[in-house]
């Protein structure tokens, strides 16, 4: 079921901080930053030759970030997604193995325009695991 890994998420309390480091510490090729409110982040993604890092940072009063940041002020790694084929095939087989989709387990449109699921990370080894369909 699962493809490629799409991006490795890291939280950051600021992202221009983080997109800097990335940018010119790391030699890094790095995305203009993308508000998706109706996701309550902002987003920037590293290229990298083989996936990609996303760096998420709160955007408005309900951020799902804003407690993880909370307890991570520094920052730290948030989620991992990896490619599906069929998003709602993948739904439909995770939920009827006792996995919890978060929200309302529908997808929603993500940072690729892509649709995205998110899954418990108590499910998965303390990991919030994130599908994008291909
Ligand atoms: C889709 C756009 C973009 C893209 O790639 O295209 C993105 O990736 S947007 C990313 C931001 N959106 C999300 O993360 C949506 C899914 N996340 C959530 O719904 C919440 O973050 C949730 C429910 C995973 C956690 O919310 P919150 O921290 O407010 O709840 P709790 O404090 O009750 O946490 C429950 C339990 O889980 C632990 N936790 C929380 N976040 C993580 C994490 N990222 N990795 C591992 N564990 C996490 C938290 O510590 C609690 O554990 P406990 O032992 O009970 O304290
Ligand atoms: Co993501």
């Amino acid at each position: 079921m699962l493809g490629r890994i799409n991006h490795i998420a890291i939280a950051v309390p600021d992202i221009g901080k983080a997109s800097d480091a990335y940018r010119d510490t790391l030699g890094a090729a790095v995305s203009q930053r993308q508000a998706l409110p109706e996701h309550g982040v902002t987003v920037v993604f590293v290229e990298l030759p083989n996936t990609k890092v996303e760096l998420l940072e709160p955007l408005g009063e309900t951020s799902p970030i804003a407690a993880f940041l909370a307890k991570n002020p520094d920052g730290g790694m948030h989620h991992i997604c990896y490619e599906v084929d069929d998003i709602l095939v993948a739904r439909d087989r995770l939920v009827a193995a006792g996995a919890r989709v978060l929200g309302n387990g529908d997808p929603k449109i993500g940072a690729h325009g892509k649709p995205v699921l998110f899954l418990h990370p108590k499910d998965f080894f303390g990991t919030l695991i994130e599908l994008e369909q291909l």
